[in-house]
């Protein structure tokens, strides 16, 4: 059953087996997965509200439209001081579902050299690729997109599943923009990938999406649809803030510490089992520092009494760093009328409604391009002699390249965008208490563009993505370029790079990619917060399982590879019960 925090009486006299912190992503998948067994209990506390009925979050186009203050965390970054001390927004979703109800609904499932790169990291084959690829298969119902076309050659059934929890497909509208790019690619040395999916991601492919029917799926209309919240067995409390974990017999970790959203009393729930965090990446360390779990000296500084000393917990932060540039284009049929007409938005929404196609049904991205820096350039050569490599392997890509059908903020006009991002950065940031207010927001500090690395691959990505621009159809197709963009493109000619690495550090946005902050280690590592089984290294009752366990982004983007860590996860669980 369902509970709101705020109006009803809590289930908490009963104990649980399992108390999951944060209906995201992964703590939708724990909760549905623990309770197929009806004799397992779970209850999932989730700090946002109920998310049926919640449009923002159902109709695909709306990521465009900005993402609703009741829905996310509101989280900005301490000043990035390799980014010109910007504060950047930092979104976080803040419902049932999690991020995965507010994200830009990408479908990538990262390089098996991931896998295999996390499978060697921690000792545990059950990372690897080979492994994981079952879970993806498993959580999946790959289904028609939106319009209906002939998906042939866009995908390959062979490496995905039919009759899982997550609705996924290929774009639901076909933008004249598409057609530019495949018929560039036709003319030049670039790769089309049939599936970027199947473990190879390199080369440019249609974008898989987290829409089902014309309508984004997220982790709550997957795992926790009403026939899986009918079960006796889970219990879902909406508008719970959990602020710390405890261990009521002072050694296990076995309690949860909560408050109902508009009222500050604290209440307990207790599990029989274990206490699972799946906070996500900026919430999870948020909770364990204020619980007593990081580095004691710093805890103690700030007047927390040090439970187990933990020295990574929030520290190795990692996202990927991306930028967007833009371009007028000679074309009327982009989405910006959408963003800035009100006639045509209530249009494109009444074609939603009624039918759940047209543009509104779309994802953010219909084709994309996951790259490598070409090693046959001395500048990309003397990169890897300064810094080695970062990413897992060949197949893995140094940097994306997204086509966007307009432009992503206000404005008149209509436009072309591409969203830049390195995928594999150097830079390493933290989550940490802020002194004055630890229960209050953390600092986040992903500390874009700090290492000189993911500022040299993010120059090669965007002399790639010129070079691709230059020639085939979009020199008719391509207007002006924005917002100092052509300052930029006439010094690249050049030779001078001031103004490049200037609009990247004014331009960097939020990645929203972040892991590591909870970091998955060996047995027995001197650094790291988890084993490969995700139990909090020398705890007991205590897990995490949500992004913040990847020691390193997954190549491409996060949403697939925490779907599909929680359903591993969900069987080591069970197996160790
Ligand atoms: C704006 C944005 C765009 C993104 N775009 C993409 C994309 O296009 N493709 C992609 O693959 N990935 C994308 N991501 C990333 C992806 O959504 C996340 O990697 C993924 O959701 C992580 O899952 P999680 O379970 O770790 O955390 P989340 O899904 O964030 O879930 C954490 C949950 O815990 C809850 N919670 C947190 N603190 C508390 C507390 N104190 N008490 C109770 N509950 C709490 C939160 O409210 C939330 O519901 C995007 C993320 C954002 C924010």
């Amino acid at each position: 059953a369902v509970y709101d925090a705020n109006t009803d009486a809590l289930p908490l006299s009963t104990l649980h087996d399992y108390v999951i912190v944060g209906g995201g992503v992964a703590g939708s998948v724990l909760a549905n997965r623990l309770t197929e067994d009806a004799n397992v209990s779970v209850l999932l506390l989730e700090a946002g509200p109920f998310h049926k009925g919640v449009i923002e979050t159902e109709v695909p186009f709306y990521f465009w439209l900005g993402i609703p203050s009741t829905y996310q965390w509101n989280y900005t970054t301490v000043p990035q001081s390799s980014a010109n001390n910007r504060i950047i927004d930092y979104p976080r979703g803040h419902i049932l579902g999690g991020s995965s109800a507010i994200n830009g609904l990408v479908y990538d499932r990262a390089a098996s050299s991931d896998f295999d790169k996390l499978a060697n990291m921690t000792g545990d084959s059950g990372w690897g690729w080979d492994s994981m690829l079952s879970y993806y298969e498993k959580l999946e119902t790959f289904g028609p997109p939106a319009d209906g076309h002939n998906i042939t050659g866009q995908f390959d059934p062979a490496v995905h599943g039919f009759s899982g929890p997550l609705g996924v497909s290929l774009p639901g509208y076909s933008q004249t923009l598409d057609a530019l790019v495949l018929e560039s690619l036709n003319n030049s040395t670039y790769p089309y990938n049939e599936d970027s999916n199947n473990g190879d991601e390199l080369g440019f492919a249609w974008q898989v999406s987290t829409i089902h029917n014309g309508t984004r799926t997220t982790a709550a209309t997957a795992y926790l649809a009403d026939n899986y919240l009918a079960r006796p067995n889970l219990d879902v409390v909406v508008n719970a803030f959990v602020t710390r974990v405890l261990a009521s017999n002072g050694s296990d970790i076995d309690t949860v510490e909560f408050h109902a959203v508009d009222n500050t009393t604290n209440v307990n729930a207790q599990a029989s089992r274990e206490v699972i965090m799946s906070a996500g990446s900026v919430n999870t360390p948020h909770i364990l520092l204020n619980s007593g779990i990081g580095d004691n000296a710093t805890l103690s500084a700030m007047n927390i009494t040090p439970v187990h000393h933990l020295p990574s917990v929030g520290q190795n932060m990692s996202d990927t760093t991306v930028i967007y540039v833009s371009w007028e284009v000679s074309s009327n049929d982009t989405f910006d009328p959408i963003l800035n007409n009100e006639t045509a938005r209530a249009e494109a929404f009444a074609q939603w409604n009624a039918t759940r196609t047209g543009r509104m049904a779309n994802g953010a991205i219909n084709l994309q391009g996951l790259l490598r820096m070409n090693e046959s350039d001395p500048s990309v050569q003397s990169i890897y002699q300064q810094y080695g490599e970062s990413v897992a392997g060949s197949s893995d890509p140094d940097f994306e390249m997204l086509f966007i059908d307009g432009f992503t903020g206000t404005s008149n006009g209509t436009y072309m965008s591409m969203l830049f991002g390195v995928l594999s950065p150097m830079s390493r940031g933290s989550i940490t208490l802020n002194a004055s207010d630890p229960m209050g927001p953390p600092l986040i500090d992903p500390n874009y563009f700090a290492s000189e690395y993911d500022v040299l691959v993010m120059r090669q990505a965007l002399l790639t993505g010129f070079e691709f621009l230059s020639t085939g159809p979009w020199p008719s197709y391509l207007g002006q370029p924005v917002n100092g963009l052509a300052e930029v493109i006439d010094a690249v000619g050049t030779g001078d790079f001031t103004a490049m690495d200037e609009l990247m550090r004014n331009g960097v946005q939020n990645g929203a990619h972040l892991v590591a902050t909870s970091s998955m280690s060996p047995y027995g590592a001197d650094w790291g917060v988890v084993d490969p089984d995700l139990r909090v290294k020398g705890l007991n009752g205590l897990r995490v399982v949500d992004a913040s366990v990847y020691p390193f982004v997954p190549g491409g983007a996060t949403q697939l590879p925490t779907y599909c860590l929680a359903e591993r996860a969900s069987d080591v669980i069970k197996a160790s019960q």
